[in-house]
């Protein structure tokens, strides 16, 4: 989509056997994002962030859950009417009421949820499968009758009994239900399980499968990628991945890893850096670092032997370009700088120095960063005016 240039692909890919494929993106972090402990969105927040998102080219956004509140339902209900590209969706218990307030709020498509695996039934509904099943189904069926489409969404499916979840998608899909959710709901799922569940469920289900995956063990974005590569349609994700303890698949790791293993490139990446800084601003969430795609470090080098290939061929220690993500690339000089690196940096600010002259620097560089960490600019052109003047 953006004209950016994405260095690599996976060449690796060309060896497996894989079909193109064949997904989409329902965003879900007005919803499942919003229910990372301690956040909570404004209307404009809500609308900004749709709006970027909308704009990223996400098919689905999960605009929140009505029954919350009567903001809450407010607002998906403005969402709903944005007119945005993307379907709108938002989240319903098996309840009639929670449906009503669903179709109250124009949505295309509601979540109807439910939980069958035995802790769950044991623990928190106190009901059998069969009746909390039948909820659900009543569920489906209201909404059906109001148009809407329906996604029939197993929380808790990854540790349900596999036989159990595949009749009821099968059931659901009596319903016409226009997809079946597996939520990884406690992130238990590994990418080899979760390639083997997606498979058993298309085996008997026709209705596209959608997976939602939480990072319990740091795997969401992972196992989201593996679900689709068995056939999962439509993938969950959350800006930066927030969301419930932590957090889900995110969103900017996905796209990418989409984009360097299948070549999918119809989402505007571009944007990426963008809405990740509006959400830390907006959840009071700042990221880690080294977060892949949009951290502060994703493209900063120090290391000579890495910054003096990079000054040649930023490919040469960078998978895709800063530009791809709208992100910077920023050299730094500390410890580890060596010799080329710190003539290219020197050059670029406009100095030029000759060999002795830049010994004498990197002695200085590497005194003056040896405890301390990093060197601002700053300090950097004042030790190359001092050497140019031979101070010491
Ligand atoms: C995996 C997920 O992310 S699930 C979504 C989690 N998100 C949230 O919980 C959003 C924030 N929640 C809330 O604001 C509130 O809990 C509400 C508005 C949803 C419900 O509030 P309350 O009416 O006060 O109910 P409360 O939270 O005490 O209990 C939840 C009720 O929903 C029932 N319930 C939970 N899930 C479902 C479901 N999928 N289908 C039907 N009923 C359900 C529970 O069994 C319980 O029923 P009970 O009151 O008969 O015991
Ligand atoms: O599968 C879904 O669509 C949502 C379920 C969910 O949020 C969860 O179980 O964590």
């Amino acid at each position: 989509m953006s004209n950016t240039d994405d260095y690599s692909r996976n060449e690796l890919m060309s060896f497996l056997d894989m079909k193109p494929l064949d997904i989409e993106i329902c965003d879900v972090t007005l919803r499942d994002g919003e229910q990372t402990p301690g956040v909570a969105f404004t209307k404009e927040e809500k609308f900004d962030l749709a709006r970027e998102l909308d704009a990223i080219g996400v098919e689905v956004i999960e605009a929140g859950f009505p029954v919350v509140s009567s903001s809450e339902k407010e607002i998906v209900k403005e969402i709903s009417n944005l007119g945005l590209d993307s379907n709108i969706c938002c989240l319903a218990r098996s309840v009639i009421s929670d449906v009503d307030a669903a179709i109250d709020c124009d949505v295309d498509i509601v979540s109807i949820f439910i939980a069958m695996s035995d802790l769950h039934l044991k623990f928190k509904y106190h009901k059998s499968c069969a009746d909390v099943f039948s909820c659900a189904m009543g569920a489906i069926e209201h909404a059906k009758d109001h148009g809407l489409k329906v996604r029939f969404a197993a929380e808790d499916g990854t540790r349900t009994d596999v036989e159990t979840l595949k009749k009821a998608f099968l059931a659901a899909e009596e319903y016409k239900v226009d997809y079946v959710s597996i939520a990884d709901t406690i992130g238990i799922l590994s990418p080899a399980t979760t390639h083997y569940l997606v498979s058993e469920i298309k085996k008997v289900v026709n209705t596209p499968i959608c997976i939602h995956c939480h990072d319990d063990l740091g795997m969401a974005t992972a196992n989201t990628l593996v679900a689709a590569e068995a056939g999962a349609k439509q993938l969950h994700t959350t800006v930066n991945g927030i969301g419930e303890r932590a957090g889900n698949a995110s969103l900017e790791e996905l796209l990418v890893a989409l984009r360097v293993q299948h070549g999918i490139d119809r989402y505007d990446t571009t944007k990426l850096t963008a809405i990740s800084g509006k959400l830390q601003e907006y959840s009071g969430l700042p990221i880690a670092v080294n977060k892949s795609v949009v951290g502060k470090h994703a493209f900063t080098h120090e290391s000579g032997i890495h910054v003096m290939a990079i000054l040649e061929e930023p490919r040469t220690y960078e998978l895709f370009s800063p530009e791809m993500v709208g992100g910077k690339r920023n050299l730094i000089v500390g410890k580890h700088t060596g010799k080329k690196a710190l003539r290219g940096i020197v050059e670029d600010l406009g100095y030029h120095l000759d060999h002795d002259e830049l010994c004498t620097l990197i002695g200085k560089v590497k005194n003056c960063t040896e405890v301390k960490k990093g060197l601002s600019r700053d300090r950097l052109e004042s030790l190359i005016q001092m050497v140019q003047l031979h101070q010491e």
